[in-house]
């Protein structure tokens, strides 16, 4: 049964759609970007999903998670489908309860016990990188380094055991090294851990982590493929564009080439 089905997706403000009609949808395990750049509506689409639209914006369409209907009119929480990964892990973190309990509670909340709850912690933490899982799970989210707290942020989403794992720019306010650490933990997230949708406007991220990727412009769909066919021959002048400038920036310096 398909994991996630999106169909018809309009965000509007006052009237106005800012998102149009969106169609995608990701089978169990799958990994899909939503990928355009700055303004195309990625993130109000990430936003509807997770019932965070900003106040006065309402969605309409049809939303469909293991087969259940989900309705998008006045959504104004993510459920248990979703698990988020933000952009800003800090903002994410409550800064007065220590990352043990966060990450406790979900799995508290599904009917694990204490000693169970701190032992898939560690598990998690580990499956993210973090070596020192104990003093992780004593820390307050103030003590940690943004590449850290995106781990634990992981691990948090991981620990909701959501069908969806969303993660809108999950990388952006990290440094490069940090980056690639983040890039191979969400590219190595198993398919057992439901489906994966990565928000980004970064084409070697998505080629990193995703098989198929949604392409938006001004609110609309205007391209759907898998990752090798979209980058050998991406069909829309804008994602031709987004291609260009992708293997541009890997391109050697011009008086390296021209030597
Ligand atoms: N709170 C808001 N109020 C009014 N308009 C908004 C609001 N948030 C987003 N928009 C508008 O909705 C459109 C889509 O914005 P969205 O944030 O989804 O784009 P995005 O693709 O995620 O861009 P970015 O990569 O810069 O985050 C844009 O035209 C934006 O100006």
């Amino acid at each position: 049964m398909t994991a996630l089905l999106v169909q018809g997706l309009t965000i509007s403000l006052h009237g106005k759609p800012l998102v149009a009609g969106l169609d995608f949808s990701i089978e169990p395990g799958e990994k899909l970007a939503l990928l355009g750049s700055s303004g195309s509506g990625k993130s109000l689409t990430a936003a509807a999903l997770l019932g965070q639209l900003p106040a006065g914006m309402e969605a309409t369409g049809m939303l469909r998670v293991n087969g259940k209907e989900i309705p998008l009119r006045g959504r104004r929480l993510a459920g248990r489908e979703f698990a988020a990964i933000h952009q800003n892990p800090a903002a994410a973190l409550n800064p007065l309860v220590r990352l043990g309990r966060q990450l406790a509670m979900p799995l508290r909340n599904a009917g694990l016990s204490g000693r169970e709850a701190r032992e898939i912690s560690r598990e998690l933490l580990a499956s993210v990188g973090l070596a020192d899982a104990d003093r992780m799970l004593r820390s307050f989210s103030g003590e940690l380094s943004g590449g850290q707290l995106q781990r634990v942020c992981i691990a948090l989403a991981l620990a909701c055991r959501a069908d969806i794992l969303v993660a809108d720019e999950p990388t952006t306010a990290l440094d490069v090294v940090n980056q690639a650490r983040v890039l191979e933990i969400l590219a190595g997230v198993p398919s057992t851990a439901g489906g994966l949708l990565l928000i980004t406007h970064d084409l070697a991220a998505a080629e990193q982590i995703c098989g198929r990727a949604v392409v938006l412009q001004d609110g609309r769909k205007i391209e759907e493929a898998h990752m090798p066919e979209l980058i050998a021959r991406p069909r829309h002048p804008y994602t031709a564009a987004m291609v260009d400038s992708a293997r541009s920036s890997f391109a050697p310096p011009l008086e390296v080439a021209a030597a």
